[in-house]
């Protein structure tokens, strides 16, 4: 799916193809040297971290470990409803493993901090997030991002895993929707 597939649905690209791809690259050249020696894990929130899970774990050159957990607080909505559910928990026993939660977006923050700590609770060796997108919330929220792509405005965004109502997951860019998607516009 690309821009032109999109119509009048889209209101504009915030991060096209190519940025994101090279940011990728950036952030697995730093998790790669962070982690020398170390036996990583990968934790994957399905289903917004599917394609920067995909794309980073390619990227890095250190044999990582790839499991997925999912979580949902958002329904089918634009806005949190606060309270998080375990959909899917890891197959793997993180106890004395480096972890690496790898998220598309920190928008209010409530997603990771409650992963965090529930985490946390299994004792890793290490626990730290890598996110694609960061809103101003989550910097309010105190969610501690080890490896951040991109700090973006407080908009709804879609693409490369994000949705609205579990559409438009797989474009290849970041950008934000018109507002007669949203059911605002009378279209
Ligand atoms: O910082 P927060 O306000 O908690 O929002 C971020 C979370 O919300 C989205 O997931 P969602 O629950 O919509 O599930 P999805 O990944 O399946 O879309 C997104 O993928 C993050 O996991
Ligand atoms: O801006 C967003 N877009 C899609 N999903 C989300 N989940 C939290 N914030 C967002
Ligand atoms: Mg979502």
């Amino acid at each position: 799916m690309d821009e032109k597939d999109l119509g009048t649905d889209l209101a504009k690209v915030l991060i096209p193809e190519a940025d994101l791809q090279a940011k990728v690259r950036e952030l697995a050249g730093q998790i790669d040297a962070d982690y020398a020696g170390k036996d990583l894990l990968l934790v994957g929130v399905l289903k917004g971290a599917v394609m920067i899970m995909a794309d980073l774990a390619r990227a890095l050159h250190s044999p990582a470990s790839m499991d997925w957990m999912a979580v949902s607080s958002y329904g089918s909505g634009t806005k949190s409803s606060g309270v998080v559910r375990i959909l899917k928990d890891l197959d793997t026993d993180i106890l004395d493993r480096h972890v690496l939660i790898v998220e598309d977006i920190v928008d209010s923050g409530l997603t990771l901090s409650w992963l965090v700590s529930n985490l946390l609770s299994r004792n890793p060796a290490s626990l730290e997030i890598c996110a694609l997108l960061r809103k101003p919330e989550a910097v309010k929220a105190d969610v501690d991002v080890r490896y951040v792509g991109f700090d973006i405005p407080n908009e709804f965004v879609i693409g490369y895993g994000l949705d609205y109502a579990e559409r438009y997951r797989n474009l290849p860019f970041v950008g934000t929707l018109a507002p007669h998607v949203y059911g605002g516009g009378g279209a």
